[in-house]
């Protein structure tokens, strides 16, 4: 297969939010990932880990107390972190388009849902109201809402919590974005609806040819659906590897944990073990060059200098950050 240059790279990405009450909490730290076009990536690690501030990072989303403070955006190679806002508004949507957990926040409860649709079709290009119209009812259809043109008619507050999902991934899709990002987007529903909106993120995904990031905190979910993993704590990169080489051979300690901590087939509560330790406050003046370290039982001295990214597979798809990888 030949090798594609990604469609997403970050490099050296830290931001850190100024916090109320004085002080300022370094939520990213140095982070560097990058995404192929059409590849699917899970981005994986415990609440509070950076994962949500890191997607409205790529999307210029964040409120006015996060501040960038170091690295570099491109997406097919443009500098997003210093686009216009007006060029960013281009590229959210027709670019980069998101699925939150909560669709009632995030559809407008007192418009119409094909409106909704059609309204994103107009911002991006589509010159004509009434085939904008009859595009969202197609994009309804493809999401699976039966008897389309009836139902994009309907408010969000009259559909189920799987239409209104469904409804998201059409908003998210109509602008054909080449990159997709699902945040905990399946947080909540129960498990056959959740395995109907990963299908349907799928398809989509392949018929669109787009890349997608799932953003979550079950490696199960995310070993089952994606190509690869990159594990995040408290807001550094830990590892990354294909998905199947994560789950057989992971080196950093954290990700033995997480994994350790995720129930499988065959698990029992008595071998299902919590992450020990908490993640650091990430606004203490004194935090450890690797933020894993009070928690690691493979702390040295060394471990109190920031650990490089090595690689730990032959073709390199396989990167730890760690001085005393398992
Ligand atoms: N607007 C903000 N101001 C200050 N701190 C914030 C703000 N938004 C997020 N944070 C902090 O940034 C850190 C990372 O939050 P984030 O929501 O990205 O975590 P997450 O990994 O997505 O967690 P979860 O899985 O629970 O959604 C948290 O400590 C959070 O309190």
């Amino acid at each position: 297969m030949p090798v594609l240059a990604p469609l997403l790279t970050v490099r050296r990405l830290s931001l850190a939010f100024a916090l109320p009450q004085g002080g300022r909490a370094s939520v990213l730290d140095g982070l560097s990932l990058d995404i192929a076009p059409q590849e699917a990536l899970a981005l994986v690690g415990e609440s509070g880990s950076g994962k949500s501030v890191f997607a409205l990072a790529l999307l210029r989303l964040l409120d006015r107390h996060a501040e960038i403070t170091d690295g570099e955006i491109r997406i097919e190679g443009e500098d997003l972190l210093h686009a216009s806002d007006k060029r960013m508004q281009d590229l959210r949507g027709k670019t980069l388009a998101i699925i939150f957990q909560n669709p009632a926040s995030s559809l407008n409860p007192i418009r119409r849902i094909g409106r909704q649709i059609a309204d994103v079709l107009l911002a991006h290009g589509e010159r004509s109201a009434d085939a904008a119209r009859r595009r969202a009812v197609q994009m309804l259809a493809r999401v699976g809402i039966q008897d389309a043109a009836r139902r994009a008619n309907a408010y969000p507050f009259e559909l189920s919590g799987g239409m209104k999902q469904r409804v998201m991934i059409a908003l998210a899709l109509a602008a054909s974005p080449r990159l997709l990002i699902a945040d905990e987007a399946t947080t909540g529903l129960d498990v056959t609806t959740q395995a109907m909106v990963m299908d349907l993120i799928h398809e989509q995904a392949r018929a669109n040819n787009m890349a997608t990031l799932l953003i979550t905190h079950d490696l199960a979910l995310a070993a089952e659906r994606c190509d690869r993993i990159a594990v995040i704590h408290a807001g550094q990169l830990v590892e990354s590897a294909p998905a199947a080489r994560l789950l057989t051979a992971a080196r950093h300690p954290y990700t033995r944990a997480l994994l350790t901590a995720t129930p499988h087939a065959g698990s029992t509560l008595a071998n299902l073990r919590a992450i020990p330790g908490q993640a650091p406050d990430t606004a203490a003046a004194d935090l450890p060059a690797c933020r894993y370290y009070a928690r690691c039982d493979r702390r040295t001295e060394l471990c109190k200098s920031l650990p490089p990214m090595q690689t730990a597979s032959s073709n390199g798809a396989h990167v730890v950050a760690c001085h005393h990888p398992l």
